[in-house]
């Protein structure tokens, strides 16, 4: 639970970090059903657990309420030299938003928090509006321009 400052409103997040293994699903899903925003976090080094992002969306179609903020989320970026998933591939998915990797030799336990920052400003959006993120189903957008 944390409590952080978005265009000047106060905003208390609380993010739940669910379990990936499979024999957990039952649980998990029931996380969904109150989730105001999903982080749906893949390893940039594993093409695997990439490839695994199009299950966990699929869940959270199925079982998340109907309009809930997505975010795609690449890890690891930090070690970008063990790369397996090209940047375009998950910024075609993602709509383009980029957060950029912790800087050189901090400990990349900092990403998650700049991760929620990247979430909660689309949690406190009218949710009648069109979400700012792309779905995660749907046709990929191209990807936009890559910070330098
Ligand atoms: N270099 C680097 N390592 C990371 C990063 N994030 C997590 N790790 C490491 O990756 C390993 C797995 O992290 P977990 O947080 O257990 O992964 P998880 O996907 O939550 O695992 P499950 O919940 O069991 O599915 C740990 O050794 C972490 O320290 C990151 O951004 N960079």
């Amino acid at each position: 639970m944390k409590t952080i400052e978005v265009d000047g409103i106060k905003v208390r997040i609380q993010i739940w970090d669910t379990a990936g293994q499979e024999r957990y699903q039952t649980i998990t899903k029931q996380y969904y059903r109150r989730a105001q925003g999903i982080f749906l976090v893949y390893d940039i080094s594993s093409e695997r657990s990439y490839q695994h992002i199009v299950k966990w969306a699929s869940d959270v179609d199925e079982y998340a309420p109907d309009g809930v903020q997505k975010s795609l989320i690449g890890n690891k970026a930090d070690e970008e030299h063990k790369r397996q998933v090209p940047k375009e591939q998950g910024l075609q998915v993602s709509g383009g938003c980029c957060v950029p990797p912790p800087p050189r030799g901090q400990d990349p336990s900092c990403t998650p928090s700049l991760a929620s920052l990247s979430l909660s400003p689309l949690c406190t959006r009218d949710p009648n509006s069109p979400p700012a993120a792309l779905p995660l189903s749907g046709t990929p957008k191209p990807p936009q321009s890559l910070p330098a």
